[in-house]
């Protein structure tokens, strides 16, 4: 018969993200004059002890009298304690409950805040191994019950030998007392927790190095809700994204890696092999050849609009769905254009430019308002029809072009052809796609149709310009002005230089490729991006993929999830369910979707199933990819 498995967990920088003893000399000595001083003695004292470089029961003395800490300090403790619960270990509540009558909690903390903070998690008192302080009348902390084991070197060790527990016994913690059980030979394995604090002398002698709580249950096959821990999850956040995607990423448990600017292909080839996540923005080249070396990828997300960097399809061939930010940055771009509209009919880039060379040019040649004026939208998507409405309410007058049916908002004008729109206003501002086939969609013969004088906005992608044409078009004063925000070749990094045939010319803005750059976008972003990454993880959910079929699933309940992603070929629907009826399986609910591409269906069925029909989906001819959650 198999033993019974018992979890020994530590408190300090395992349970809980910091040492409570660190904690409680930052409430005690609040007002103290030498706070800053006697706080940073303590924490030295507690990481001399933790890696095993002094003797406990004196550094127990030592802080304790550093502490000087009174009862109603240790209710202000409580309450810090209770928000800085390890991640790992608030996310994985439900194992702590499950399995109360297996877990005991042995620390040399004090089990005045460890008690009141543990059974609210569903651990039972009776398992909760810690000191005890002693306080004087006025309840002050003076000391602590020297007669309990755990006060002393090696108490955790010492313990466990007077409970003799019987069963396997597993030991996780972060210091070096908690390796000590292990080498007594008093427990079967020992893990080092490292999701708070990394002890390089401790993860030395680990059975296992557990980055979360996650990795634990995985290694012991417990109640995780996924097939794979969140810990193993490498992300890999390129091109400077918003740092809230970094601790969202980091919060739900995967392991995230930042890298200021763009990769090139070789690069990437390189660092792409084990990333499970990567986030760019419009720099990095997804190419079919990188991921060819990508083996773990799951998912990809573009921080931005525009996806036409990523090879979408082989994405998808992959199974790798790829997710944007479509409104996010959208009134930024917006707002730029707008600004940029009343600059260039002012001739305003020429004038700012003249007076920092010292040259005082007081005239109203070239400036107009932009009241009444005609302004042309090309493309009526997500920015052009929300452009379009800001510019009426500003006074323009507004036409639009669009290749599909668009609804117009507002008082705009349709126009049925480029060359009309091109022909009628005095404005034009870009916002197609980046599709392939709008290579150099403004040329010779586009700006030649535009009326002498306008004026021409770019903040859509750079090579839907012909840059040589517009030159000659702003050179021989055809056009009055332009503002260009993107390039047909941009700068991998800042510390690029920039290089463009469009440089020098009169009354030309010339801008970073920044029209979705402001704090507010980018902060959007970084939240939106981040949730279709755990959404499709925690549930298999696609919404808002631009190269997969878009499915928004329920939260899984009382059942397994089948996650099936095959090439669209006929039939494959009917042989998983084939398969499920072979197995006597109760379907509890079905999801399907369908692209050019590839098939996903998604399968919840009944707890009990044998595990040989996993093995059979995975093997069904049109199979890409297959997952199950728990
Ligand atoms: N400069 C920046 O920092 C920045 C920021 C955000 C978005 N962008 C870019 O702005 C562009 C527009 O973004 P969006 O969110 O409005 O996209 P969108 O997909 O919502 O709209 C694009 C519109 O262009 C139309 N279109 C495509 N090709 C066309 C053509 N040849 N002729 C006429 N219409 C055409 C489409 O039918 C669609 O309605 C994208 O290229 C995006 O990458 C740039
Ligand atoms: O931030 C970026 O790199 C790209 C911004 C913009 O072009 C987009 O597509 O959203």
């Amino acid at each position: 018969m198999k033993n019974k498995q018992l979890y020994l967990i530590d408190f300090d920088s395992t349970f809980t993200q910091v040492e409570a003893l660190d904690e409680l000399a930052n409430i005690s000595l609040k007002d103290h004059a030498r706070q800053k001083e006697i706080s940073q003695q303590i924490e030295e004292i507690t990481n001399l002890a933790m890696r095993g470089d002094m003797n406990f029961n004196e550094s127990l003395r030592q802080r304790l009298q550093l502490v000087e800490a009174s009862e109603k300090d240790i209710e202000k403790l409580i309450q810090v304690l209770r928000e800085k619960i390890s991640i790992s270990f608030a996310r994985n509540a439900s194992f702590l409950k499950t399995y109360a009558s297996q877990i005991y909690i042995i620390s040399n903390g004090f089990k005045e805040f460890i008690v009141p903070i543990v059974t609210s998690f569903g651990i039972l008192e009776s398992h909760v191994y810690a000191n005890t302080f002693v306080t004087n009348d006025h309840k002050d902390i003076i000391g602590f019950d020297e007669s309990n084991i755990l006060a002393h070197n090696n108490g955790k060790a010492k313990l466990l030998q007077e409970l003799n527990l019987e069963g396997d016994i597993f030991m996780i913690g972060d210091g070096y007392n908690d390796y000590e059980v292990k080498a007594a030979g008093l427990a079967n394995k020992f893990y080092a927790f490292t999701e708070n604090v990394v002890r390089e002398n401790v993860i030395a002698q680990a059975d296992h190095i557990t980055p979360s709580l996650d990795e634990f249950l995985y290694l012991h096959q417990m109640n995780i809700s996924l097939s794979y821990p969140k810990n193993r999850i490498k992300v890999l956040l390129l091109e400077n994204i918003h740092s809230s995607a970094q601790a969202i990423l980091e919060k739900e448990g995967y392991q995230v890696s930042i890298h200021a600017g763009a990769m090139d292909e070789e690069e990437l080839k390189e660092k792409i092999k084990d990333i499970s996540i990567l986030g760019i923005r419009s720099k990095t080249q997804l190419t079919q050849e990188v991921l060819e070396n990508a083996k773990r990828l799951i998912a990809v997300g573009a921080f931005c609009i525009g996806t036409n960097q990523i090879d979408l399809e082989a994405c998808a061939k992959k199974g790798i769905p790829v997710f944007n930010a479509p409104y996010s940055n959208t009134r930024s771009v917006v707002e730029l254009a707008i600004g940029e509209m009343i600059l260039l009919l002012r001739n305003l880039p020429d004038k700012m430019q003249q007076m920092h060379q010292g040259k005082w040019n007081k005239s109203a040649a070239k400036s107009y308002e932009i009241r009444g004026k005609k302004l042309g939208i090309i493309g009526y998507g997500n920015i052009g029809a929300q452009l379009s409405i800001l510019a009426e309410s500003l006074g323009f007058d507004v036409y639009y072009y669009d290749l599909i049916e668009k609804l117009p908002l507002g008082n705009v004008t349709k126009c049925n052809s480029l060359e009309e729109l091109l022909q009628t206003c005095e404005v034009i501002s870009l916002h197609v796609d980046g599709r392939p086939e709008n290579k150099n969609f403004m040329d010779e013969e586009q700006f030649q149709q535009m009326q002498k004088g306008s004026v021409f906005i770019n903040l859509s992608r750079g090579h839907v310009v012909n840059l040589n044409a517009l030159k000659k078009y702003l050179s021989n004063g055809h056009l009055n002005g332009a503002a260009i925000d993107v390039y047909p070749v941009e700068p991998k990094t800042n510390d690029e230089a920039f290089e463009s045939v469009l440089k020098g010319l009169p009354n030309l803005i010339l801008t970073p490729h920044i029209g979705g750059s402001t704090l507010e976008a980018q902060e959007n972003i970084a939240h939106f991006v981040p949730q279709r990454f755990i959404e499709y993880i925690n549930t298999g959910s696609t919404t808002n993929s631009v190269n997969f079929p878009n499915l928004q699933l329920p939260v899984l309940k009382n059942a397994h999830r089948l996650i099936h992603i095959h090439y669209n070929t006929p039939g494959i629907l009917a042989k998983i369910n084939e398969l499920l009826a072979k197995h006597h399986i109760n379907i509890d609910g079905q999801y399907l979707k369908t692209s050019e591409q590839i098939g996903y269906v998604i399968t919840d069925i009944n707890k009990a199933y044998d595990e040989t029909i996993i093995k059979e989906l995975k093997g069904l001819e049109g199979t890409i990819r297959f997952r199950i959650l728990y």
